[in-house]
C-alpha cells in the first residue's frame, strides 16, 4: 500500500460528479489515483468540504493542470463492475442535449442510495442481489403459460422482425403501429423471447407506473425463471438500489420501467421496447428534461440493438420518421379475433333544449345508452379529464370564485374529504360553509369533475355499481390494483375515472365508453393539444368490445358542441392516419415540429417583471451571437399558461429553428453566459431550459 501510494499516487482520473450549478465547473474534473481505473468505476471523491459519489468518466484528463493542485481520491466501490462505455456514451449524449452537465446527469440517474453505502454495505447488497437471482432461477421454465397461436398480421410483423435481425447492419427502429386490442403485447414478448434466448438483457419502457403490475404481471406468467424487475418511482429507496444492482450485474434479464429506466445499466442489452411511445410521460418534466421515448432509440443505435415503439397513435415526431423511411413501420390492422373497434357516435350538444344554468354532463341519451348496458349486464366506462367534485367553488350574490391566493388558478372542490384544493401549489382549505367575501351561505360548486360525475351517475342510475379511478382515488398503496381488480371480476358497472383509466388496460367487460366533456382541447393555444386529445379518445375507444363477442355492439359515445371538426370526424372512422396527414400539412405550413425544432428557456421569479428583465437580457446576449444565431429564431418572453404557482411569476421565451444543429449550437454557446446573467438579475429564482418541449 504504501509503496503503491508513493510510486503511483500521481495516475490522473477523470471522475464525473454532481457539482452544483452556481459552481461553474461543468465537465468531470480530475482526481489522483493509486491506481489506473477502469471507465465508468465508481469511487468516492472529495469536493470542498464534502465527499461525492464520483464515476471515472471515459475519456483524457486535462494534462496540463498541475499534479499538485489535485486531490487524490478517497476510496473505490470495490465489487461493482464498471458502467460500460455505452452507458456513459448514452449520458454524455443526453447531457449535452438536455443542456446539462455529465456529473449531475450520470449521478441524478443512478439509484440514490448508491451514493450513502458504505463498502462494507455494498458487499451485503451484492450477496443479497445474488441470492435473490437464485431462487428466481429455481421457478422452473415449465410453470410458463402456453403461448398462443399468432395471428396472421403478429406472424407477418414477426417475420419482418426477424429479418431485420439476421441483417448484418443495425436494425432501424420499429414503429409497431397496432389499433388498440390488436396484440402489441404478445408481439413485445415473442421479440423479448428471442432476445432472451439469445442470452440478452431486455428493457421495456411503460409510460406509468399504474401500467407496470399488468405489464409484470404479463411478463412474469410468460417468463417464469427468467429474473425480472421493475424500476420506477414508486419503489423504495432500497428496492430501487437492488433492482438497478441486479439489473447492472446482468443478474436481471428483464427490466420494466418507466421512463427513468431508460438509463438502466444493462450490460448485456439485446432489445428495448417502448410501449404507447406517444405517452407525454416519456418526457421529464423537471430538471434534466429528457424523453426517454428518443434516449431510447439513441440507446439502442448505440448498442445496436433492435427498438420497438409500439402505439396505436403513434407521435406524429414518429409517424413522420416512419413516413421518411427512418423507422421502420410494421403494422397491425385488426384486432385480434376480428373483433371490430366501437362505433363511434358524436353526439351534439347544441341539439339539447337550452336551459338556463350549468348544462349537465349527463344528457338524457347519455343515461339511457348507460341505462341499456346495464340491462344487459355489460360495463361501462365514463371519462372525464378533470378530478375533483367542481374545478371551481361559486358565490351567485357578490361572484366570489374559489381563486388560489397563490397561483393564476382556481382551487377545485374536493367533496369527499371536504377541502379546496389547488393542483398546482398544494394549497388546502376546509371548505367555508359561506361566501367568504360577502356570507352568503349559498355558495355551489360550477362545473364538474369525476367525483361529481360518479355521484349525479349514481343518483341517475339506481342500484348501479359505480366506481371512480382516479389520482384521488388511488393515493394509497394497492388501492388502484384493488380497483382494477373489481373491474376485470365484474364487480362494477359503470366506471368513472381520468386519463388514467383510458390507457392500456385489457378491459374484457366494457362495450360502451363515453367522454362526456371533450372541447377543451380543440382550441388551446397548445399546438400539440389536438395530437393529445386524439390519442386519449383512440385510447379511450379501444379499452370497449375488446372481446371480440361482444365487440359488434360496442360503441363509444362523444359529447360535443363542435361535431363538425376534423378531429372527430377522424375519429368516427378510427382514421389515425388521416388525422396524422391533416396534423402534418398543418404543423409544416406553420413551422412546427417535426419540422421545426424548439427549445423553451423559462425563467422563475417574484416578480413579473424580474423574469421578463432576465430572458429580454438572455436574449440580447444571444443576438450578439452571430454565427450561432444562423437559422435560429427567438421569440419574446410571454407568460406560461398557468403564470404564477405559489407566488412566483413563471415566462418562457421560446427558441426555435428548422436545423437541429443550428438550435443545439446556439444552446451550447448561449446557457453557460446564463449562469452569470443570473449573478445580476437580483429577482431571478431559478432559469431552466426545456429543449423539444412536449406542452407549450
Ligand atoms: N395471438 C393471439 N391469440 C389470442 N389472443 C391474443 C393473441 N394476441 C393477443 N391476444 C390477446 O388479445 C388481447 C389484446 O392484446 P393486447 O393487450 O396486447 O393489445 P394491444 O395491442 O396492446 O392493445 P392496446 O393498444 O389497447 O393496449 C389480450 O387479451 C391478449 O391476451
Ligand atoms: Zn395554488
Amino acid at each position: 500500500m504504501s509503496e503503491a501510494a508513493t510510486g503511483l499516487i500521481d495516475t490522473r482520473v477523470r471522475v464525473a460528479v454532481d457539482t452544483p450549478q452556481h459552481s461553474g465547473l461543468t465537465g468531470p474534473l480530475d482526481y489522483l489515483s493509486e491506481r489506473a481505473l477502469a471507465p465508468g468505476s465508481l469511487v468516492r471523491v472529495p469536493l470542498g468540504k464534502r465527499e461525492l459519489l464520483g464515476i471515472v468518466w471515459p475519456g483524457e484528463s486535462e494534462q496540463d493542470t498541475d499534479a499538485a493542485l489535485l486531490r487524490p481520491i478517497l476510496g473505490i466501490l470495490d465489487g461493482l463492475p464498471p458502467l460500460s462505455a455505452n452507458w456513459c456514451a448514452l449520458v454524455e449524449f443526453a447531457a449535452q442535449y438536455y443542456q446539462r452537465t455529465v456529473g449531475e446527469l450520470a449521478l441524478s440517474v443512478l439509484p440514490p442510495q448508491l451514493r450513502e453505502l458504505e463498502p462494507s454495505q455494498l458487499q451485503l447488497r451484492l450477496k443479497r442481489v445474488a441470492k435473490w437471482a437464485a431462487e428466481q432461477g429455481q421457478r422452473s421454465q415449465e410453470e410458463s403459460e402456453s403461448k398462443p397461436e399468432l395471428s396472421e398480421a403478429q406472424a407477418a410483423v414477426l417475420a419482418e422482425l426477424d429479418t431485420l435481425l439476421q441483417a448484418p447492419e443495425t436494425p432501424p427502429p420499429v414503429l409497431l403501429y397496432g389499433v388498440t386490442g390488436s396484440g402489441k403485447t404478445e408481439v413485445y414478448l415473442r421479440a423479448a423471447e428471442h432476445a432472451l434466448a439469445a442470452g440478452k438483457q431486455v428493457l421495456v419502457l411503460v409510460p406509468e407506473i399504474n401500467l407496470t403490475p399488468q405489464l409484470e404481471a404479463r411478463f412474469a406468467a410468460r417468463f417464469a425463471g427468467v429474473a425480472t424487475v421493475s424500476l420506477h418511482s414508486g419503489l423504495t429507496p432500497a428496492q430501487r438500489l437492488r433492482n438497478w444492482l441486479a439489473a447492472h450485474l446482468g443478474e436481471a434479464r428483464l427490466v420494466l420501467g418507466t421512463r427513468l429506466a431508460v438509463f438502466a445499466s444493462l450490460p448485456q442489452l439485446g432489445l428495448v421496447v417502448v410501449d404507447e411511445e406517444h405517452d407525454p410521460s416519456y418526457k421529464q418534466q423537471d430538471g434534466a428534461r429528457y424523453s426517454a421515448r428518443d434516449l431510447a432509440v439513441y440507446r439502442a443505435r448505440l448498442e445496436k440493438v433492435p427498438v420497438i415503439l409500439g402505439s396505436a397513435t403513434p407521435s406524429l415526431e414518429s409517424w413522420q420518421r416512419a413516413e421518411e423511411g427512418k423507422y421502420k413501420r410494421l403494422a397491425l390492422p385488426q384486432r385480434i379475433g376480428g373483433g371490430a373497434l366501437p362505433r363511434v357516435r358524436l353526439f351534439d350538444m347544441k341539439t339539447l333544449p337550452v336551459k338556463k344554468g350549468v348544462m349537465t354532463a349527463l344528457t338524457t341519451p347519455l343515461l339511457e345508452a348507460l341505462r341499456r348496458r346495464l340491462e344487459r349486464g355489460e360495463q361501462s366506462l365514463v371519462f372525464l379529464n378533470r378530478r375533483g367534485y367542481a374545478p371551481v367553488l361559486h358565490c351567485g350574490e357578490c361572484n366570489w370564485k374559489s381563486d388560489c391566493p397563490h397561483c393564476s388558478a382556481w382551487r377545485v372542490f374536493h367533496k369527499g374529504d371536504r377541502t379546496l384544493r389547488c393542483h398546482h401549489c398544494g394549497f388546502t382549505e376546509r371548505v367555508p360553509s359561506a361566501c367568504p367575501s360577502c356570507g352568503n351561505m349559498d355558495i355551489a360548486p360550477l362545473g364538474r369533475g369525476t367525483e361529481r360525475l360518479e355521484e349525479q351517475l349514481a343518483e341517475a342510475l339506481p342500484g348501479a355499481r359505480v366506481a371512480r379511478i382516479d389520482a384521488d382515488s388511488t393515493k394509497n398503496k394497492g388501492e388502484l390494483e384493488a380497483q382494477l381488480a373489481a373491474v376485470h371480476a365484474g364487480e362494477v358497472d359503470i366506471l368513472v375515472g381520468t386519463q388514467m383509466i383510458t390507457k392500456g388496460h385489457d378491459f374484457r367487460r366494457i362495450t360502451f365508453v363515453a367522454a362526456v366533456n371533450p372541447d377543451g382541447a380543440l382550441f388551446s393555444s397548445d399546438f400539440r393539444a389536438p395530437e393529445r386529445l386524439f390519442a386519449l379518445l383512440m385510447q379511450a375507444a379501444g379499452r370497449a368490445g375488446r372481446d371480440a363477442e361482444q365487440a359488434a355492439r360496442s360503441e363509444m359515445w362523444v359529447q360535443t358542441w363542435h361535431p363538425e371538426h376534423a378531429l372527430y370526424k377522424s375519429l368516427t372512422t378510427h382514421d389515425y392516419e388521416a388525422f396524422a396527414a391533416q396534423q402534418l400539412a398543418e404543423r409544416e405550413s406553420a413551422g412546427l415540429p417535426p419540422y421545426a425544432h424548439l427549445a423553451l428557456v423559462r425563467a422563475e421569479a417574484r416578480s413579473v417583471e424580474a423574469a421578463k428583465a432576465f430572458l429580454d437580457a438572455a436574449a440580447a446576449w444571444a443576438k450578439q451571437l452571430p454565427d450561432a444565431r444562423q437559422g435560429v429564431l427567438i421569440y419574446p418572453p410571454v407568460p406560461m399558461a398557468v403564470a404564477r404557482v405559489a407566488n412566483v411569476e413563471r415566462m418562457q421565451m421560446l427558441v426555435e429553428s428548422s436545423s437541429r444543429g443550428a438550435l443545439q449550437r446556439l444552446l451550447w454557446q448561449w446557457l453557460p453566459e446564463l449562469g452569470a446573467l443570473k449573478r445580476e438579475h437580483r429577482g431571478l429564482m431559478r432559469w431552466a431550459v426545456d429543449v423539444d418541449p412536449l406542452a407549450i
